[in-house]
C-alpha cells in the first residue's frame, strides 16, 4: 500500500461538510459517552442485558451502509482537509480524546478530557494514550508549520503520572533538518508537568519524490 493511499480529492461545498460535521458530530459523542458509561456503569444486570440489545440494534443500523474504505484525507477545493477517522482528533472517531487543536505564535495547543475509558495505572492515564496525544500534536506543529512529516522516532519522558481528567497539550517546531522535522511537546494536568517529548517528523521518501515532481501539496 502506497503512503498516498486515502489521500481523496473531494467535491464537497463548505455548507455540505458543515451539515455533514452537525449531522456526525452528535453522533460521536453520544458513543463516547456511552463508552464511558459502558467502563464506568454500575447499573443492575437486567439493565445491562438491555443496554446492550439496544448497542447492538444501533450498531447494526449504522453498519447498513458502510464506506469502502477507512475515511483517511478528503481534501476540499477550497483547501480544507478532513480526517475525521483519525484516532486522536478525528471527529467521527468517538475513541479521538482531543476535540480541537489551537495554533498561535507556533505552538499548537490542545485540550482533552480523560475520562475512565483511557485509564492505565489505577487513576492515571494510560502511557500509550499519553505517547497518543503527543504524536499527534507533535506532528500537526510541523505539519501547521508546512514541514510535516511521519512519525519516524518518538520520544516521551513520563516525569509523573497524568491524572485522569483535564489534559492540556502543547507542541511547536524546534528545528527543521532537510526532510526531517524536530518537535518537542509537553502534557500539562493540574498537577503540572507530566510529560515531554521530542519527536521526529520525516516528510517520506515518495512523497519526496512527489513534491519534486508536481510542487508541495496544499
Ligand atoms: C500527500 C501529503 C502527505 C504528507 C505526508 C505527511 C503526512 C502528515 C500529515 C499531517 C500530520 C498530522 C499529524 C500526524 C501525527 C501522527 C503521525 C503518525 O501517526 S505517522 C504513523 C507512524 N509512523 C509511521 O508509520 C512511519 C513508518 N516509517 C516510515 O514510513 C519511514 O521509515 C519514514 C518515512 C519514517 C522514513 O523513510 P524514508 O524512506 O522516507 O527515509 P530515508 O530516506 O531513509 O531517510 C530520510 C532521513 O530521515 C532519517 N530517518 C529515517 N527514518 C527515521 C526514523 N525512524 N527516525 C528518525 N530519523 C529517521 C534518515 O536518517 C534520513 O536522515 P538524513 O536526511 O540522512 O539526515
Amino acid at each position: 500500500m502506497s503512503m498516498l493511499d486515502g489521500h481523496e480529492a473531494e467535491r464537497k461545498t463548505r455548507e455540505q461538510i458543515e451539515a455533514e460535521a452537525e449531522l456526525f458530530g452528535p453522533l460521536t459523542s453520544s458513543v463516547r459517552s456511552l463508552i464511558d458509561a459502558t467502563v464506568m456503569t454500575d447499573a443492575a444486570p437486567e439493565h445491562i442485558v438491555r443496554a446492550r440489545a439496544l448497542v447492538e440494534e444501533a450498531a447494526a443500523l449504522l453498519d447498513s451502509r458502510r464506506m469502502s474504505a477507512p475515511f483517511g484525507t478528503k481534501w476540499s477545493a477550497d483547501g480544507t482537509r478532513r480526517s475525521w477517522g483519525n484516532a486522536v482528533i478525528g471527529l467521527r472517531n468517538p475513541i479521538a480524546p482531543l476535540l480541537e487543536v489551537a495554533y498561535e505564535d507556533g505552538l499548537a495547543s490542545a485540550e482533552a478530557d480523560l475520562g475512565a475509558a483511557y485509564e492505565g495505572p489505577p487513576g492515571l492515564v494510560h502511557g500509550g494514550v499519553v505517547a497518543l496525544l503527543l504524536d499527534q500534536i507533535l506532528g500537526g506543529a510541523a505539519d501547521h508549520a508546512g514541514v510535516p512529516g511521519m512519525t519516524g522516532t518518538l520520544t516521551v519522558r513520563y516525569r509523573k503520572g497524568t491524572r485522569l481528567g483535564p489534559v492540556r497539550v502543547t507542541a511547536r517546531v524546534d528545528r527543521v533538518e532537510g526532510v526531517k522535522t524536530f518537535a518537542v511537546g509537553r502534557v500539562h494536568t493540574a498537577d503540572g508537568l507530566c510529560a515531554e517529548a521530542e519527536g521526529i517528523f520525516v516528510l517520506p521518501r515518495e512523497v519526496r519524490d512527489m513534491v519534486a515532481e508536481m510542487g508541495r501539496p496544499q
